[in-house]
């Protein structure tokens, strides 16, 4: 019998992260999840919490030397990708000298936020923070302000008055034709000697779970879409919009956002891209 310990697993609580996670277990994943908001996570894999997790691409790049990345799998888009969207009551151009108050539960969408606004619109005088009130009662009192995730999808949805929506998604791929990834599955080097043979089935095995939700989906959109209040075809548009590879595009585009986030001092350097063999 395998006495290797079982293999303790992030879980992104949001809506993009059921394709990976509902049929996981189905697949011969044996393990335990910790489920968080990716900055939660990203705090954990730092710590040393968790083996494995689909966490903030920003945080690979800034403890890269801690993590290696499982091959093939991310949180993606190609274009727009519904769930990381400014919301604001004047346009893009009209944002200099505002402050926009930003989730606390991301890494990578709040950095991508301040490469946008400063390489796409020069707009350097742009200041963000993450306000103790609820993010969406300021948006309702018309400040501009970043969420992810299921409270963007809710947002978007039930839109205040005179609010626009500016997906981050859709404004990278417009200026830079590549992929934007958001997550990247992250193992701890220090889980790979305890969990190798694990590990080295995960990935098949999240892949194996993926397709068999995305082949057929709306079963499982229904049950969701009744707890969360959100539509069933709402959901399933959502999971077929995410794109779930990492590509050599993906690669590219996650190289050139690394490079902006350190032409920006938002990053100190480069990241080398190591893999799990
Ligand atoms: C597309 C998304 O990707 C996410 C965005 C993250 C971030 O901003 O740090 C981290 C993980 C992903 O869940 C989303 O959650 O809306």
């Amino acid at each position: 019998m395998d006495q290797a310990p079982e293999l303790t697993l992030g879980y992104i609580a949001y809506l993009n992260c059921v394709p990976f996670f509902h049929h996981l277990k189905d697949n011969g994943f044996h393990g335990r999840f910790i489920t968080g908001v990716p900055s939660a996570l990203n705090q954990m894999l730092q710590q040393g919490q968790l083996d494995v997790s689909p966490s903030s691409s920003f945080e690979y790049a800034r403890n890269w030397e801690k993590y290696l990345l499982l091959p093939g799998h991310s949180i993606s888009s190609v274009g727009k990708v519904e769930s990381v969207l400014l919301f604001s009551s004047v346009g893009l151009r009209q944002l200099s000298g505002h402050t926009i108050a930003i989730t606390g539960e991301s890494a990578t969408s709040i950095n991508l936020l301040r490469v946008i606004l400063r390489e796409f619109y020069q707009l350097h005088d742009v200041d963000d923070r993450v306000p103790e009130e609820s993010i969406e009662l300021l948006i309702e009192a018309g400040q501009p302000a970043l969420l992810i995730g299921d409270r963007a999808l809710h947002l978007a949805c039930n839109l205040p008055p005179g609010v626009q929506v500016f997906d981050l998604g859709d404004i990278w791929y417009r200026h830079t034709g590549l992929p934007f990834v958001f997550a990247l599955w992250m193992i701890d080097r220090n889980a790979l000697d305890l969990h190798s043979s694990a590990l080295a089935e995960l990935g098949e095995q999240l892949l194996q779970s993926r397709q068999q939700l995305i082949g057929n989906p709306y079963l499982h959109a229904t049950v969701i879409a009744k707890k969360v209040g959100l539509n069933t075809e709402t959901i399933v548009d959502y999971w077929n919009t995410i794109d779930y590879r990492l590509e050599k595009e993906h690669l590219r585009g996650l190289q050139l956002f690394f490079q902006l986030c350190e032409k920006y001092q938002l990053l100190e350097g480069q990241p080398e891209l190591n893999f799990l063999d």
